[in-house]
């Protein structure tokens, strides 16, 4: 990150004077005090625990700056709202280095989409994009300072979960080319309907000061702004569409009709193709070569494992999260998942391995995972793993059950299973919570 702490002070608006404060080069900025280095800031965020109480932390490990809500003792950049600073720096420094962002939004397929737009970009360009699912008013700003010097084009996901948070990124990021997959029903628990989610999604378009890239569906035509460039992708006789489509088990071929020739991925399904249809026309819209397109899509790399709902075998839903194995993102998955409504005569079952890597608070910050589970909404809690057996001790008259072995866990729950049940697996990657889905779907 090319800043200097005298430079993040004044566009940050520090309140306390940092004149006297060295005036560094900035190696990096985290909010997870783990991954500080020696050169970093951190950045306090309101997370599970107050971010705050990890300033002593971040500094052991090298911090030489914090940001600060409140006057303490080490080094800090003191501001109203922590978070808020950060996202004006990620807006500071996109307009300083100027790089061009290409934002791509859409109920379903926006993940694969991001990562296939930025494996054609890469061809040609030093291109970055949104790592895992950091795509939220956290993880965009986040992606923004954390993309390498020489970047030449920054790929950002946008995420939403409520309206207006697709807008608040758009004029944060000011995309000069933005992409929308397609308007489903995820999220209609928060947006309500299916025109609240185009909308939501339209929301694109506040900051983008070039073409947008969206279906044909006619739910978004009336939130087009007037001159805004678009094109629309769909059905034959649309600007953009598929003409030809050959799928096999694990990849597919397809021809569209604006390019010359078929083009090759190695992943099956329809909503595939289109989304490698999206990504081959950015590469048109950036001068990329055919050959050069096709060579990138030929072997794009995926981002693996999305939160996202599966089917088990027998039709229960399934919603596996195994992003940030942190507290606060244990704590905005069981939110979200205890506010979806239960399935007709279903059980809502949340299954919680440990959260490794905690350092020394690691026991109580399983236990304080008890204050995320809404027992009124919750109808079982499996846990698995060593740490996640002090949450059972909290928990004691409550329907929570621990296992230490990962296959009596599997052979219960699959027992168990109904097939209205929804269950929520959480936890660190090498607890291996994705074993036991893959089981059962
Ligand atoms: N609360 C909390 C903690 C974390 N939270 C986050 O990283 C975090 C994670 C998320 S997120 O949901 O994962 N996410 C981020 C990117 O965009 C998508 C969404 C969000 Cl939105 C916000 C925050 Cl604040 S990371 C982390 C915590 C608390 C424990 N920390 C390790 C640690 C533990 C103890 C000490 C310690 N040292 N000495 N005493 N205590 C130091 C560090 C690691």
């Amino acid at each position: 990150m090319k800043l200097t702490i005298h430079e993040i002070a004044q566009v940050i608006g520090a309140k306390n004077d940092w004149s006297q404060l060295t005036n560094a080069s900035v190696n990096n900025i985290e909010f997870d005090s783990r991954l500080i280095t020696a050169g970093d800031i951190f950045l306090p965020l309101h997370g599970a625990r107050d971010g705050h109480d990890f300033i002593p932390t971040a500094f052991e490990k090298g911090a030489i700056m914090t940001f600060s809500e409140k006057t303490v003792e080490q080094p800090h950049l003191l501001v109203e709202n922590n978070l808020k600073a950060f996202q004006k720096l990620a807006q500071y420094y996109l307009e300083k280095t100027q790089v061009p962002v290409v934002a791509v939004t859409g109920s379903n397929g926006k993940t694969t989409t991001k990562d296939m737009i930025a494996a054609v970009l890469s061809k040609k360009y030093k291109t970055y994009k949104t790592q895992g699912n950091h795509n939220n008013e956290i993880g965009l700003p986040y992606t923004v300072l954390h993309m390498p010097d020489d970047t030449e084009k920054l790929v950002l996901e946008m995420g939403m979960d409520h309206p207006g948070d697709i807008d608040f990124l758009s004029k944060l990021a000011r995309p000069e080319l933005a992409v929308i997959t397609l308007i489903g029903e995820a999220h209609l628990e928060f947006m309500g309907s299916r025109e609240n989610i185009a909308k939501g999604k339209m929301g694109i378009t506040a900051g983008l000061h070039g073409e947008l890239i969206a279906p044909a569906d006619p739910i978004i035509n009336t939130f087009i702004p007037e001159n805004q460039k678009i094109t629309r992708f769909g059905a034959s006789g649309e600007e953009l569409y598929i003409t030809k489509l050959i799928e096999h088990k694990d990849c597919l071929t397809f021809e569209t009709n604006f390019l010359n020739d078929e083009i090759s991925i190695p992943v099956p399904g329809k909503y595939n193709a289109t989304n490698a249809m999206l990504a081959a026309y950015v590469g048109c819209h950036y001068s990329l070569s055919e050959p050069e397109i096709r060579s990138a899509l030929g072997q794009v790399e995926l981002t693996r494992n999305r939160t996202e709902w599966k089917k088990a075998k027998n039709g229960a839903d399934l919603l596996s999260d195994v992003y940030n194995a942190n507290p606060t993102a244990m704590r905005l998955i069981l939110e979200t998942f205890q506010a979806i409504p239960k399935n007709k005569n279903g059980r809502k079952i949340a299954v919680l391995a440990d959260m490794l890597e905690l350092g020394p608070t690691a026991v109580q910050l399983h236990e304080q995972v008890l204050e995320s589970l809404d027992f009124t909404k919750l109808d079982a809690v499996y846990l698995y793993g060593p740490l996640m057996k002090n949450l059972e001790k909290v928990a004691a008259d409550k329907p929570v059950s621990h296992f230490s072995d990962l296959k009596m866990l599997t052979e219960i729950l699959s027992a168990n299973l109904q097939p209205t049940d929804q269950v929520l697996f959480k936890g660190s990657n090498s607890m291996k919570l994705s074993e036991v889905v893959e089981k059962l779907i």
